[in-house]
């Protein structure tokens, strides 16, 4: 696929290529040669209809009765998420957050490997979490050897002081997951997670549009069409 067409793809698009791309890898694994949109939405909690957008941005269009060519939409997915490239992640806080991520294996299902940490805590330093080494923050500079995506887990107190360290080193994403809003020059990308204010976005969509009304609403949208 052409970098000019990656452009193209909505950056709410965007956003789910993980999701799809996770479910996928496995129905392929188990040797599964196609997949309906029906079968998709339920695995990766989209609805129907916005899979059928998503995956028409990058020309695979499902076939009544066939669905979609599980090996065709791999193969796009990978180029787009850059399966084949390792990108290495630094993780700097290995608290409560931190340490579950550390533990957890991100290399699974795709190509991102946390490879280096950072706590100010000398009882963490220089021991290694989940196969990961932690270094103390203070060799910050010296130990992120290029790496150029980070996990903020540290308190919402250290945020800043820590973003303008590592952007001041090259990082160019920072998933964030502590409750801070941080400043950082136009080039950096950040990419802020609140568990809070998603579990409130969850309980106000339950309200407001349970998903049964959504079910009816789009088998009367597949009617009319056909
Ligand atoms: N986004 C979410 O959904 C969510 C959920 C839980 C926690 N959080 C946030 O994530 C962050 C971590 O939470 P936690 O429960 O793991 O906290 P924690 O206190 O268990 O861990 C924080 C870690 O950061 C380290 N630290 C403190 N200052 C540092 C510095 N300057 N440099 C390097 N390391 C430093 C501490 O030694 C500690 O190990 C907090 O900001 C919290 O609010 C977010």
């Amino acid at each position: 696929m052409e970098q000019q067409n990656q452009n193209k793809i909505p950056q709410a698009t965007a956003k789910r290529l993980p999701l799809y791309y996770r479910f996928l890898n496995n129905l392929n694994h188990q040797g599964k040669k196609r997949v309906s949109s029906k079968e998709l939405s339920e695995a990766v909690k989209v609805d129907s209809a916005t899979i059928r957008r998503d995956f028409s941005y990058f020309g695979a269009l499902g076939k009544k009765g066939y669905g979609y060519n599980v090996e065709y939409l791999l193969g796009f997915f990978r180029k787009t998420l850059d399966q084949d490239e390792l990108t290495e992640v630094a993780l700097i806080g290995v608290g409560n957050l931190g340490t579950a991520f550390l533990n957890y294996n991100f290399m699974k299902n795709n190509n991102t490997k946390i490879v280096v940490a950072f706590d100010k805590s000398s009882h963490k330093s220089g021991s290694e979490v989940g196969g990961i080494p932690v270094y103390n923050i203070g060799e910050l500079e010296n130990r992120l050897n290029g790496v150029r995506v980070a996990i903020l887990t540290v308190p919402a107190s250290e945020a800043q002081h820590i973003t303008d360290r590592l952007v001041a080193h090259g990082i160019e994403g920072i998933l964030n997951f502590t409750p801070a809003r941080i400043a950082v020059p136009s080039h950096v990308r950040v990419h802020h997670i609140d568990l809070a204010v998603e579990l409130q976005s969850l309980v106000y969509f339950l309200k407001h549009y349970p998903m049964k009304d959504q079910e009816t609403k789009e088998e009367a949208v597949s009617t009319e069409k056909k």
